[in-house]
């Protein structure tokens, strides 16, 4: 599906009269510091993600002196009619979501409908964000590589959320009992039994999207002839020695766990080791091939869903800052050849021939952004 349609109130600083119109395939975006470019990309993933990609708080979000946000988005039918879309296409799904801060309230919409959970709304739209923390996944800690891991693992597999969800809660019960002074060693057992029964589910489910990912990476990285192809390693660490039971593991640990007052195996440990010539990434490669090995995961995810006929849509924030033409063009065309659906914004007019390079120019809408309100030239 593409997000075709988009309508916000209150969201930022933007300003929208009517629903705006968009491009299922490429959009380019730009305007001035300060327009309001992020925050349009930021309303688009708020739909796919039920949350802001750049805060925390969902307070941030909300136009100043107001207390309540809506989105909606329209999507259509995906790539399978890009090539003969006509203008009447009905839209195959209405997304809408409203959060209203001073009351603590969430209504989520799907077709007119009511739902309760924030996947019943996500899984409708697979949102990819490239801006410039993205390169944490290589970077930063594991918890980056977990979030990017999951959110394939989620669009594969929608009821992984509510598994993990569940192996969370177990956790934190768990910790509380670690952390209690006199540990009730009857109760830590339920919880033991409890949580390795969840986190053999998450971590299977975590495992079999991780395997396609890496065909998906590797097969990838070998057309785009990248040198250091051969001598990368990608592994998944579900977060314990498998080859020991997961109740094994933490009673063999106990002592260790009683004294930091937290779980220290287990799914909330997993990551993607991610090491060339047998040393972490992190540490020898260089940041332009940092930026280009982060860029070919996020493509390889998007060809896991592509397979499963889900059209993934692409948000790239600030172009020419992050990336340099020839990882601009490697992007372009790429997500041109999966027919993924991508906005990308830039302070600059953005030039499409730049963009792809004397390649085919797809179709694409270009929008101007100034003080919240969205043009199209
Ligand atoms: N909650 C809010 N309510 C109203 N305006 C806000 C809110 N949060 C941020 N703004 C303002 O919205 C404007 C747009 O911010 P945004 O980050 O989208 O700009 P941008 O076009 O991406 O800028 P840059 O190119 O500098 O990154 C900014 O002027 C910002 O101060």
């Amino acid at each position: 599906m593409a997000l075709v349609k988009l309508h916000t109130e209150f969201f930022r600083n933007l300003n929208f009269t009517e629903p705006v119109s968009f491009s299922p395939s490429f959009n380019l975006i730009y305007g001035g510091n300060g327009s309001g470019k992020t925050s349009i990309l930021e309303a688009i993933g708020y739909l796919g993600l039920g949350r802001s990609f750049r805060v925390n708080r969902h307070q941030a979000v909300v136009q100043h002196g107001e207390h309540k946000l809506t989105v909606f988005g329209g999507l259509d039918h995906g790539f399978d009619d890009l090539q003969n879309r006509r203008s009447e296409n009905p839209l195959a799904h209405r997304l809408g979501i409203s959060r209203d801060v001073s009351r603590k309230e969430t209504i989520l919409r799907v077709d007119g409908e009511s739902v309760r959970s924030l996947s019943s709304l996500a899984m409708h739209l697979p949102v990819s964000v490239i801006d410039p923390g993205v390169f944490d996944i290589v970077a930063g800690g594991p918890g980056k590589r977990r979030q990017f891991l999951d959110w394939a693992v989620f669009h594969v597999e929608p009821s992984f959320a509510a598994g993990w969800q569940q192996c969370q809660r177990v956790i934190s019960q768990r910790n509380q009992t670690l952390r209690n002074g006199r540990m009730d060693e009857s109760l830590l057992r339920i919880w033991d039994a409890q949580y390795a029964t969840l986190s053999e589910q998450v971590s299977s489910a975590r495992e079999t999207t991780f395997e396609g990912f890496k065909r998906a990476f590797f097969s990838l990285v070998h057309k785009v002839d990248m040198s250091w192809a051969d001598k990368l390693k990608l592994e998944f660490y579900p977060g314990w020695d498998t080859t020991q039971s997961l109740t094994d593991v933490l009673l063999r640990h106990r002592e260790q766990e009683k004294r930091m007052g937290h779980t220290l195996y287990g799914p909330n440990r997993a990551d993607i080791r991610i090491r060339f010539q047998g040393r972490p990434v992190a540490e020898t490669f260089s940041r332009g091939q940092q930026k280009t090995l982060v860029i070919l995961m996020k493509i390889a995810q998007s060809v896991v869903l592509n397979e499963l006929g889900k059209q993934v849509s692409f948000l790239v924030d600030d172009i020419n800052a992050e990336l340099d033409e020839s990882h601009r063009s490697m992007l372009a065309q790429k997500l041109q050849e999966l027919g993924c659906q991508v906005f990308i914004t830039s302070i600059e007019h953005p030039d499409p021939d730049v963009l792809w390079k004397g390649n085919p120019t797809p179709e694409y809408r270009m929008f101007h952004v100034e003080h919240g309100k969205l043009k199209e030239e």
